[in-house]
């Protein structure tokens, strides 16, 4: 795709940028063991947790009604609540993945990209991620499989949510890599231990259960597994079992004998059930990373200059050697200039197989300051002599709506609301937007991310700067929760909205009005 596209940004950026600089949900997983909730050595990891949450998010979906699917219902308490979920892997998965639910982002977005991250940071293969699924606004039908359940439920529940025999044999062989049946979840299955290195005693399904490797099918095979679901004193709930040997263990003795079978067969299926979601629901292409992408690119009006930072991220490239980065920018007068960009870090994905390094777009260390009535239209990056211009478009930036810094604050004192105050605007002469307004992200009355605007008012007399903008001011007061509310700037031209770039705003973090 090309940038900027507001959407697929968010995405590639949650997904791709793992570890390293402007880390996200992979810090959560990063040991593999780690356990966010109990302590790294309960025997349970939020990598497992994840997982196991978008196969039973995903478990409701039915292929003849369209119903069901990857929709983040299993947030709800009434889903959780089924013994079809038993444990509280559902609740922790949710409280982490979901707090990275934005606009752009869905929840269940979120819950595809936790099991991706939790796979492949974890020894896994890369897996291919589409976005754009879509939040419930209730739980859906129960429908998730359970260990004491027979093998003909089994194979009708996976046939329901789309998937062959041979796929149930496998999709389950790829999940029980991680993690392991609880004492608490299921007491009936797995008996206290009195273990201080597994201190929930969680009987796991393989000897490396924050790993993913095809342990679970080698011990299979060669008789030594300890999988409580295969060796269980009570034979009802050895749903493995049943599962594994349901075609005569050919498919286990398959990905037993082959590492990359398993790997290429595992990382095809997790991403059809990440991509079974509701009839209705159209998912994004495939998201691959950017060669070339500006990021968290932040844009002040401040008396006659633009102060403008950033960050441009280069894949597949490292900070071992040094590299020569300029940004070359084209201005509204026909000008074109030049900066030298210092390195800012570098992230890593999918298991190190892939490095990035970023660079940030800053002038001595402080943000680069334009001359506002110049402005600017278009950058473009040379990196070792290399022109990287995305094919000739180049990477147009909206200077069009930033805040200004004369925003101040009139009562109220920090960290102690109510605070009024005054948000201005800067709006670039000719153009002539439609609408200015303040978004704020809240969340609807059943959890989901929704953008609430807040119509900057149009100047009956367009306040000049003398610096090719005028001034649009928003008075605000804020209080009880929304004391310190951030907000970032929307803006329409005939009814288009515009990308802009910039930090979001609180009130309460403006300089006090000038008395
Ligand atoms: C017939 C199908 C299945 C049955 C009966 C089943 C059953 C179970 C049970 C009883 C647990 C223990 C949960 C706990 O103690 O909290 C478990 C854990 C787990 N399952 Fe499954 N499962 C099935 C299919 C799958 C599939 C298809 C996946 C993913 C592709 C999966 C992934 C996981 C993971 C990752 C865990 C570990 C969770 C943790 O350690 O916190 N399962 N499963």
């Amino acid at each position: 795709y090309v940038w900027p596209s507001p959407q697929l940004d968010a995405l590639e950026s949650a997904r791709f940028e793992q570890l390293g600089h402007n880390e996200g949900i992979a810090g959560f997983v990063d040991p593999c063991i780690a356990d966010n909730f109990e302590e790294n050595l309960s025997g349970r990891s939020d990598a497992a947790d994840w997982i196991r949450n978008a196969y039973h998010d995903m478990a409701t979906h039915n292929t003849m009604d369209g119903t069901g699917g990857l929709d983040s219902s299993i947030r709800f308490a009434e889903e959780q609540a089924r013994p079809e979920n038993a444990g509280d892997g559902f609740f922790r998965a949710s409280e982490v993945l979901s707090a990275f639910a934005t606009q752009y982002i869905s929840i269940a977005d979120t819950f595809a990209i936790g099991a991706i991250i939790a796979i492949e940071n974890c020894g896994g293969p890369e897996i291919a991620f589409r976005g754009g699924r879509v939040d419930a606004g209730e739980p859906n039908a129960p429908g998730v499989p359970q260990p004491q359940q027979d093998l003909q439920s089994h194979i009708g529940a996976f046939a329901r949510q789309g998937f062959t025999q041979t796929e149930m044999i496998s999709l389950v062989a790829c999940g029980h890599t991680f993690g392991g049946v609880e004492h608490a979840a299921f007491p009936n299955i797995v008996p206290e231990f009195y273990d201080p290195t597994d201190t929930l005693s969680v009987a796991h399904f393989d000897s490396t259960f924050v790993h993913f490797d095809n342990n679970i099918a080698m011990e299979y095979i060669s008789g030594t597994t300890k999988d409580p679901l295969v060796v269980g004193r009570n034979d009802t709930t050895n749903s493995d079992k049943r599962i594994f040997g349901s075609d005569g263990n050919a498919t286990m003795a398959s990905f037993a004998k082959s590492p990359e079978l398993y790997a290429s067969t595992c990382a095809t299926l997790f991403a059809r059930m990440l991509d079974t979601v509701p009839k209705g629901v159209e998912l994004t292409e495939v998201i691959t990373p950017l060669p070339v992408k500006p990021e968290i690119l932040t844009m002040l009006f401040d008396n006659g200059t633009v102060q403008f930072s950033g960050e441009v991220r280069f894949w597949n490239m490292t900070l071992d050697e040094t590299h020569a980065v300029n940004l070359l920018w084209d201005d509204h007068i026909g000008g074109t200039h030049n900066l030298s960009l210092p390195p800012a870090g570098v992230s890593t994905s999918t298991g190190g197989l892939y490095s990035a390094a970023f660079y940030s777009i800053l002038d001595n260390g402080g943000p680069f300051l334009l001359d506002a009535a110049a402005g600017i239209k278009n950058m473009r990056f040379v990196v070792d002599g290399k022109l990287e211009d995305q094919g000739g478009s180049g990477f147009p930036v909206q200077d069009g709506v930033l805040y200004s810094t004369s925003s101040c604050i009139t009562s109220g004192m920090q960290f102690f609301p109510p605070f009024t105050g005054r948000f201005d605007v800067a709006v670039r002469d000719g153009l002539n937007p439609t609408r200015v307004f303040l978004e704020r992200l809240e969340m609807d009355n059943v959890g989901r991310p929704i953008i609430v605007e807040t119509d900057v008012p149009r100047p009956d007399q367009p306040v000049p700067t003398g610096a090719g903008y005028s001034i649009w001011s928003i008075n605000l007061t804020q209080s009880g929760i929304d004391a310190f509310a951030m907000y970032t700037l929307g803006a329409e031209v005939n009814g288009e909205k515009l990308v802009l770039f910039g930090a979001a705003q609180s009130i309460s973090q403006v300089p006090r009005c000038p008395t």
